[in-house]
């Protein structure tokens, strides 16, 4: 069964079509890269499957259920750019926040939910700043923590969008690294990314997307010169290296 089933799902802003019948399934245990040009519908694509955004038409399952019955098994990252850091909050609090399915809602995080944060932020490089105020942090540390909410939240799906924006080669080995561990542990895990560069090392599976699915499948079957051309429209010049 897959993990993730998408069908006939259309998105707009106001009278902007911006998703137009897009189709795909994931499979477990696999780690694909959402791929395509500004403005192609990437983030919108995961708001609306999660419930953040309106959806014109379409439906969407997880693990064969809807949305609300399974988000516990969820995580999800948003866009760095989208996040109000001014909250006042601190680094802990914030992946307290992703523990909140196990805590429960208006209950206080006991001792084990503040270990189990801490383990998180440990293990991303960042239990040192666990008391900073997150509107104190640097973006590449803010991102580091939310993927340590993420971690901590022990789901088995997880969406990040563009979680490598704007962060230094440390921070990216850093991430990718979290991310191959779920990998291996046989969580799913999709990912924005913008870096075609990158794409055949990082991920196994591929959607490239332009408002509707341009092409998706195994990334050497789909990161081909004829599939980027047919999402960027031809913009790309370095791609001119790239046979295929
Ligand atoms: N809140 C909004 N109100 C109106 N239009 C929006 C809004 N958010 C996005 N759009 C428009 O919807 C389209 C898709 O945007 P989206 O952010 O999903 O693209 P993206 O592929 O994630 O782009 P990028 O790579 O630039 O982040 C764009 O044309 C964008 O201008």
């Amino acid at each position: 069964m897959p993990v993730l089933s998408v069908k006939s799902l259309s998105a707009s802003y106001h009278r902007n079509k911006v998703l137009d019948g897009v189709d795909f399934q994931v499979r477990p245990g696999t780690m694909t890269g959402i791929v395509g040009p500004n403005g192609a519908g990437k983030s919108t694509l995961l708001k609306v499957m999660l419930n953040l955004h309106p959806r014109l038409a379409g439906e969407v399952s997880f693990f064969g259920s809807g949305y609300n019955q399974v988000k516990a098994r969820i995580g999800y990252v948003p866009q760095r750019g989208s996040v109000d850091w001014d909250f006042p909050t601190d680094a802990l609090d914030v992946v307290l926040m992703g523990l909140y399915g196990q805590i429960g809602w208006l209950k206080w995080p006991k001792q084990q939910h503040k270990e189990k944060a801490m383990q998180a932020l440990d293990e991303m490089g960042m239990a040192d700043y666990a008391k900073r105020q997150i509107s104190q942090l640097s973006g590449g540390q803010q991102q580091r923590v939310f993927l340590a909410r993420a971690l901590a939240q022990e789901a088995e799906l997880y969406f990040l969008d563009e979680p490598l924006a704007g962060v230094d080669a440390a921070t990216e080995r850093a991430i990718m690294q979290t991310l191959k561990t779920l990998k291996e542990k046989g969580k799913t895990v999709l990912v924005v990314h913008h870096d075609l560069q990158t794409v055949e090392d990082y991920f196994d599976h591929l959607l490239l997307l332009n408002r509707r699915v341009m092409a998706h499948g195994p990334t050497e079957e789909v990161f081909t010169k004829e599939n980027i051309f047919k999402t960027y429209g031809g913009v790309l010049r370095w791609m001119g290296e790239k046979s295929g």
